[in-house]
């Protein structure tokens, strides 16, 4: 009799324990965040995935971390080894890699290697690209892959003034999107590498009559202005030097994944002086939580990781948004990253407006963020984009965009913050999402 009593007792203390710790739980973890500085977090967050299963971070995680060891490591995980030799198909590997969470895994050593064969194989046919309004071919390799080929239209250094979804593609915002997207450890753009085709060559001799009908000669250069929505003749083609043209070839996803297009909640009425709802609406993003497709699931935190993408990269063009059709726990595929990077001093806050309207970000995203704040993701992300062919002869991202990456991702961090005092970090950080 005496046991049970003293049994009662003890799970009655537990239990205001435990209800006092929920009660505070807010507060505390709120001010740890605060408290440890934000950058060390980040780095000790990092070590502890690198040696997740080694007891040692627990025992030192007290020690600060240095910058410069961070850098290297990260620069070690994404280097590309172009010269890695496959032991069966490059176009099998990369099909095989794809999942309806991811398009390729997070360790993938045999990365280089298909960007090599990328680079390298034969183009077995051309034709005028798939849908859309920008001006691309879609080739075929040797070995039956489909790849999209989007041109250079642009110097490096050209500015994209005026509002933030103008002006055609940049080819290299597509290369700069998809390291970006692994150095995130998002992993949901397809592969993409840029390479030096040769129109007369490699294109004219296997080309489709209706992309051959296009072609044309500018100055003694070769051109051509292919078929798309905005591509109406010789005053919106472009032409290579000589014949060489520079352009971006992105990996085709399998085909037996295939693709559903969704409106995105937070898209632009791309109509001068008429908002959208989000632009006016306070409580849009509970009324968005409303919906059945955003309640629970996945959906939701992917709009938000793809809003804090797009943000860095500055696309503010992500008016529909595809998916794996057949999967209901589908990424948003970061599919079309051509409106980037086009103006290194202007950031668009309003790419935003998922994650400051909602105030929650999936934890994990949160944690990469700390880890490549202060300058860790130019210098990672520099590094890593040597290693693309296109590369030394004029480096993708210019010193202004790079520095533009680390401000925004600062910028992200600010917001996060910001709803850290609002709500608690509890209550803004999602783990099972
Ligand atoms: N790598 C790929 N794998 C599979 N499908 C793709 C791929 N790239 C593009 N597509 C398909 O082709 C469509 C058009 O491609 P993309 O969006 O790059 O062209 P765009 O001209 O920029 O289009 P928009 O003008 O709508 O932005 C995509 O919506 C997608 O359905
Ligand atoms: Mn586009």
């Amino acid at each position: 009799m005496k046991l049970r009593r003293i049994f009662v007792f003890l799970v009655c203390i537990s239990f205001i324990f435990y209800v006092s710790y929920k009660i505070l739980e807010p507060e505390i973890s709120g001010q740890s965040l605060q408290d440890q500085g934000q950058l060390e977090l980040g780095l000790l967050s990092l070590k502890h995935h690198l040696q997740s299963k080694d007891l040692v971070y627990v025992q030192n995680s007290s020690q600060r971390i240095k910058k410069e060891d961070v850098i290297q490591e990260l620069i070690q995980k994404y280097r590309l080894d172009l010269s890695y030799s496959l032991n069966q198909s490059p176009w099998r590997i990369a099909s095989n890699w794809v999942t309806p969470r991811e398009i390729i895994p997070e360790s993938a050593p045999e990365l280089g290697g298909i960007l090599k064969a990328l680079i390298t194989r034969k183009i077995i046919s051309a034709d005028i690209g798939h849908k859309g309004t920008q001006l691309k071919m879609t080739l075929v390799l040797e070995g039956g892959q489909k790849v999209v080929f989007k041109p250079r239209r642009f110097d490096r250094t050209h500015v994209i003034e005026g509002n933030p979804y103008s002006g055609e593609d940049r080819h290299n915002g597509e290369i700069a999107a998809f390291h970006l997207s692994r150095i995130l450890e998002l992993r949901r753009t397809p592969i993409a590498v840029g390479r030096m085709i040769d129109l007369t060559e490699e294109i004219k001799q296997v080309a489709r009559i209706r992309l051959l009908e296009t072609f044309f000669t500018r100055d003694e250069n070769t051109c051509f202005y292919g078929k798309c929505l905005y591509c109406h003749g010789p005053e919106t083609g472009v032409c290579a030097k000589g014949s060489v043209l520079e352009g971006t070839l992105v990996l085709w996803l399998p085909e037996h994944y295939t693709l559903k297009l969704h409106k995105h909640p937070w898209a632009r009425t791309y109509k001068e002086g008429k908002a959208a709802k989000w632009e006016t609406d306070e409580d849009y993003c509970y009324k968005v939580t409303q919906m059945d497709l955003f309640r629970e699931g996945s959906r939701l935190m992917d709009i938000i990781d793809t809003a804090v993408f797009d943000f860095l990269i500055g696309n503010a063009d992500r008016h529909h948004y595809e998916t794996f059709e057949k999967y209901n726990d589908s990424i948003i595929i970061m599919l079309d990253n051509g409106k980037s990077f086009g103006n290194p001093h202007m950031d668009e806050i309003s790419i935003l407006a998922p994650l400051y309207q909602c105030c929650s970000i999936r934890q994990k995203t949160w944690l990469r963020l700390l880890v490549l704040q202060d300058g860790i993701l130019s210098e990672v992300l520099e590094q890593t984009l040597t290693l693309d062919p296109i590369n030394n002869m004029d480096p993708i991202l210019t010193t202004l965009h790079l520095q533009a990456l680390d401000r925004r991702l600062k910028i992200v961090l600010d917001y996060v913050q910001q709803c850290f005092h609002k709500y608690g970090s509890n209550k803004v950080l999602i783990q099972n999402r």
